[in-house]
Parts: C-alpha cells; sequence; structure tokens
C-alpha cells in the first residue's frame, strides 16, 4: 500500500501546481454550492412573508442567486480542467516510460509474455493510474471539501434532523461497499480474461494464413469464442450489481428529501423552522448525496487503480537486460572489434530449457575474415549467432571483443560493431526508402542509398515499383514476397557500415541467379570488416575462410572447403546433394 501510494506520489508531485489550483477552484466550486441555498432559503423566506418593500431584498437575493451559479460554472469547469489534464499526463509520461522500460527487457520476457496480454495490460493499468490521478483526486477533494462543509451547514440549522440524514446515508454506504467489493473481484477476472483474449485475437489475427490454409478457422472461432463467453459472464455479473448499486445511489438524493421533508415539515408546523430554512435544509440534504455517491466510485476506482499499480511496478522493478551493464566510450567504442571476436567454451541453455542448446562452442573471427557456420536443423546456428550479437547474454568468460568480456557490455555496444540479418524479417509499415535507412540515425557513417539497394539485388525489382524507393511496404511488409523483404532487411545491414556483419540464411527465399549475384556482392564488396554466414549452400560456404559445422549444439568440425569434406559426413552429405541437384 505505502509503495503504490509512493508511485502515485512521485507522478503527481511532477504536476503539483496544476493539482493546487484544480483543488483550490473544486474547494470554490464546494463553496459556492453551499453558499447558493443560503440565498434561496433567505428568498423563500421573503416570499413567504410577503410584506410590501421586500422586493428589492428578493430581487437582490436573485441577482446573487444567478451570479453564483454563473459563478459555480465557471470554477467548476476549472477544477476539472486543472485536474484532468495533469492526469493525462501522467497516462502519457506512464506510456513513454513503460514502452522504454519493456524495449529493455531481453528475449526471455517476451518468451513468457504475448504481445496482447502486453498492450492490454498496459492499456488497462495505465487507464487505471489515469482514473485516480483525474477523477479519483477531484472526487477525494470533492468529498473531503463537502463532507466538511455541507453537514456543517446543515448542522448549524438542525444538529437533530442532520443525524436522522445521516442513517440512510450509513445504510447504502454499506450495502454500496459491499456490492463494490463483488464488482471489483469481478473487473480483475474481467481484465484477465481481456488479456487472454486480446492474446489470442492478436495471434490468430497474425496467423490468419495459416489458420486459412489449415481449414481450421472454427477451432480458432472456438477458442476465441470461449474467452469471449467468460468476458461476457463477467461483465453481466458486473452489469448486474451495478444496476443494484446505481439506482441505489442516485435515489440516496430523493431519500433524504423524503426524510427532510418528514422531520423537517412537523419542525416548520411546530414553528422550529421556517419554509424558507426547510428549502435551504433539503438543498443541502441534496448536495449532501452527491459525495456519498462519489464515495463509493472513489472506492472503486482506487482499488482496480491500485490493481493496476502493482502490474506496473512488477514491470518497472524488473530489470532490463543491460540496467547492470556499463556503456562504453565511443573511443572504446570504435575499437571494439579492433582485434576480432573470440567464444571460449561458450555453454548455452535457455531460460525455459532443461539442457544446453550449445555446449563447448570455441573458435574466434578476425577482422577480415568470413566465417560460414552450417548444421542440420535446430543444431543451434541461430542460438550461437545471438549469443554474438547481444540478443541472447551467455554468462560471463565465453565471448570476448579483444580483451572486453561481451557479457559486461550493453546490447547497444555490441550491436554498435554487430549487425545482423535474421530469418525472420520485420518491416515497418512505411516506404522501402525508410524501411532500407531505419536504424541509421545514430550512424556517423553510411553507404549509398543506391549502392547497397543493387548489392542486396533489388535495384531491378525497385525498378519496377511505379513509386520506386517510395512504395509503401504495409503492415509488416505484406505488399512484398518473402525474397524481396528478405533483400530489403539486408539492405538495411548494409546501409550503416558495420565490423561484424552476420547473415542468417539469407540466401534460402532466392533464385539461384540472384544467389549467385548476392554471393558476389557480399563477398567482393561488402563493407563490414567480417562476415559471419549461416548457410547450408556449398556455393556460399566454399568461399569462406572456414566453416562451423555444428551438430546438436556441439562443433562437429571446423575448416576450409577441402578440409571439411575430408572431416565432416554432414558437409559431405550436403555437398552431395547439392552436385546431385
Ligand atoms: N526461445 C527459445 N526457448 C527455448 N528453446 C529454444 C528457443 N529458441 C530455440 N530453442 C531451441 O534451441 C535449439 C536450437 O535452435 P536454433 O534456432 O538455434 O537452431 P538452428 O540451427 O538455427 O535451426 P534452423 O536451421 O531451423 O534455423 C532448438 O532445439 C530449439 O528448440
Amino acid at each position: 500500500m505505502i509503495g503504490k501510494l509512493k508511485f502515485l506520489l512521485k507522478y503527481t508531485h511532477q504536476y503539483r501546481w496544476w493539482y493546487t489550483g484544480g483543488l483550490l477552484f473544486l474547494a470554490l466550486t464546494v463553496w459556492v454550492s453551499v453558499t447558493i441555498p443560503e440565498f434561496i432559503q433567505k428568498s423563500i423566506d421573503l416570499i413567504a412573508l410577503g410584506q410590501l418593500g421586500n422586493e428589492s431584498d428578493f430581487q437582490k437575493n436573485v441577482l446573487i442567486i444567478v451570479g453564483l451559479a454563473l459563478a459555480l460554472i465557471i470554477v467548476r469547469t476549472l477544477s476539472r480542467i486543472l485536474i484532468f489534464i495533469p492526469a493525462r499526463l501522467i497516462e502519457r509520461k506512464l506510456k513513454g516510460e513503460m514502452f522504454q522500460k519493456l524495449s529493455s527487457f531481453g528475449k526471455d520476457y517476451y518468451d513468457e509474455n504475448s504481445t496482447g496480454t502486453i498492450i492490454s495490460r498496459i492499456n488497462n493499468d495505465i487507464n487505471g493510474v489515469r482514473m485516480i490521478t483525474g477523477f479519483g483526486i477531484l472526487q477525494i477533494g470533492n468529498i473531503l471539501l463537502s463532507l466538511s462543509l455541507t453537514p456543517y451547514k446543515m448542522w448549524q440549522l438542525s444538529p437533530t434532523l442532520t443525524l436522522y440524514c445521516v442513517i440512510p446515508m450509513v445504510v447504502v454506504f454499506v450495502i454500496v461497499r459491499i456490492g463494490m467489493a463483488v464488482m471489483v473481484k469481478n473487473t480483475r477476472l474481467r481484465m484477465n480474461t481481456l488479456q487472454q483474449l486480446s492474446g489470442k485475437t492478436i495471434s490468430f489475427l497474425s496467423g490468419n494464413s495459416v489458420i486459412k490454409s489449415y481449414n481450421i478457422y472454427q477451432w480458432a472461432e472456438d477458442e476465441v469464442q470461449k474467452e469471449n463467453l467468460s468476458l461476457f459472464h463477467e461483465t453481466m455479473r458486473i452489469t448486474w450489481i451495478r444496476s443494484f448499486i446505481m439506482p441505489l445511489l442516485s435515489n440516496l438524493g430523493q431519500i433524504l428529501k423524503i426524510v427532510v421533508l418528514f422531520a423537517g415539515g412537523l419542525y416548520v408546523i411546530n414553528g422550529q423552522f421556517t419554509i424558507g430554512e426547510l428549502t435551504g435544509y433539503i438543498a443541502y440534504a441534496a448536495l449532501l448525496s452527491q459525495p456519498i455517491m462519489g464515495l463509493g466510485w472513489v472506492l472503486t476506482i482506487f482499488q482496480q487503480g491500485f490493481v493496476g499499480i502493482s502490474s506496473i511496478q512488477t514491470i518497472m522493478d524488473r530489470e532490463g537486460a543491460d540496467d547492470k551493464r556499463q556503456a562504453i566510450d565511443q573511443n572504446e567504442k570504435e575499437k571494439l572489434f579492433e582485434q576480432g571476436i573470440e567464444v571460449k567454451n561458450l555453454n548455452f541453455t535457455y531460460h525455459n530449457g532443461d539442457k544446453p542448446v550449445l555446449s563447448d562452442i570455441s573458435f574466434s573471427i578476425n577482422p577480415g575474415q568470413v566465417v560460414g557456420i552450417t548444421g542440420q536443423v535446430g543444431s543451434g546456428k541461430t542460438t550461437l549467432i545471438n549469443c554474438l550479437n547481444g540478443y541472447l547474454r551467455p554468462d560471463s568468460g565465453m565471448v570476448y571483443f579483444g580483451k572486453q568480456d561481451a557479457h559486461k557490455l550493453t546490447s547497444e555496444d555490441i550491436r554498435s560493431a554487430v549487425r545482423t540479418v535474421s530469418q525472420e524479417v520485420f518491416l515497418f509499415s512505411d516506404s522501402i526508402e525508410n524501411n532500407i535507412t531505419f536504424g541509421s540515425k545514430k550512424a556517423t557513417q553510411v553507404n549509398p542509398f543506391e549502392e547497397v539497394v543493387y548489392q542486396s539485388a533489388f535495384a531491378d525489382e525497385l525498378s519496377r515499383f511505379t513509386k520506386k524507393e517510395k512504395t509503401l511496404v504495409g503492415e509488416k511488409g505484406i505488399m512484398l514476397s518473402g525474397g524481396q523483404k528478405q533483400r530489403i532487411s539486408l539492405a538495411r545491414a548494409l546501409y550503416t557500415p558495420c565490423d561484424l556483419l552476420i547473415l542468417d540464411d539469407v540466401f534460402s527465399a532466392v533464385d539461384t541467379d540472384t544467389e549467385r549475384f548476392l554471393i558476389q556482392q557480399i563477398f567482393e564488396n561488402h563493407s563490414a570488416k567480417s562476415l559471419l554466414i549461416i548457410s547450408n549452400r556449398i556455393s556460399v560456404l566454399e568461399k569462406t575462410d572456414y566453416t562451423l559445422v555444428l551438430e546438436e549444439g556441439r562443433l562437429a568440425a571446423k575448416g576450409t572447403h577441402e578440409e571439411l569434406i575430408k572431416q565432416s559426413d554432414f558437409y559431405r552429405e550436403i555437398l552431395t546433394l547439392q552436385q546431385e541437384n
């Protein structure tokens, strides 16, 4: 609880002047609201007296009421503006910070949490904080001010009548509290179901082509329907409770008016109250029901918001992949690959795996060398390159850039030297040009755009698009073929020079002619100091300085094309197969 309040204080403190202004206007709103009934009371008493000569006093009172009502509109609006705007600013700030934090997490976090769940969580949780810092604070201020000023005015008129009014208020409040507790429980369940539903919907929509090709619509529909049905039941439970509580709350004002009319009416008959005092008292009773209604809501908002804060805190308190690492200076960064990269007895087990995916792998890449990696499906090739490019973080003492232990380097520092073209291409919904130049903002040097497009064997195809490099690629590059996407991704990597360029199977989605052209361009014209190429194509591997052959996560062989023909059964097998083809 203290932690959550500290969290709220941290954010609201930054906008303290907004809130101070808002609360001042709120105090004025409450003051004006309780002052109006005083003049109503006086005006009615003047009417009741019905004496000549009271007209000017009566008119003055009515004018004051009109003036106060106009002032009420202004101060109430200002109080809302000054409190709701910082809540929106906090929401914006939190979204930015959450995104930054989420981006700092390693692969393990994204393996455990689906995108849909993360998005739904961010929206619901931050919305909860916005409700507390906006509507919640406004209501708390309103309740505290109203519940101190209004009962005071009522007490001044009649202490006994005020006590009569408290009884229905307490009864309604207790019922509302119980109802709210049940509602909050169901709201939490609903939030979880909503996260599941979002997760499933996003995954089914992005895998829509697979669902279509396997004709499994019914299964996908049933899966979504299951969550949808739970969501419906949980929402209905909330609606039922709300439909019971809301009328109770909104009729509280009427209940109080009846109490006041009955008891206060007797006072008027007995001459203890004037008719004006009774009218004023009824107006106060109506004013009092508003903060009581607000109290019910405020408790729900805080309960729900606190659930959101816990969830945000779990994300914010989680260590980012590089939190404990110190970034190196520019000079060190530039020299990072000066002595190449060395891998010493590398072992790697995935956080969710039970046995090592890589065992005892040692090799080195000197500047200027071209190294190949080959091996069967699932032998650990991608895992190995991800241990070099900082995407996965093996233990210390296993990967070195010169004398620098990669374990101590931040991912950003590693990536300033190592660039990877991965198997899974990701394109942004933007133009081809922006997709290629993306990521070069911090680069001190870039290669000519036309040159990298040519080297990536994409120049001919690009010239055929009507809008050339300005062509929009659509969501995740939907407008392009797999091979085109792969070559845009290659052009992106070639655009900014790097020390070690890693290519993960970039030749898999191209025809033989394009492959030949790409090999020639990459081997002869690349601007990187070294290349590390994953491929099972002999035409590629035979051109490397040496190749690593992986088998079930172990280094089964290492050598040049000629050496591997003698040493490795797997290498010989793929050579024979490709020669036959
Ligand atoms: N995120 C992960 N969590 C747990 N295990 C993983 C993860 N990613 C890969 N693996 C496992 O690690 C092993 C090696 O996978 P990896 O992708 O490195 O192989 P690969 O040789 O690159 O395969 P391919 O030729 O199909 O690309 C596989 O058994 C795979 O199941």
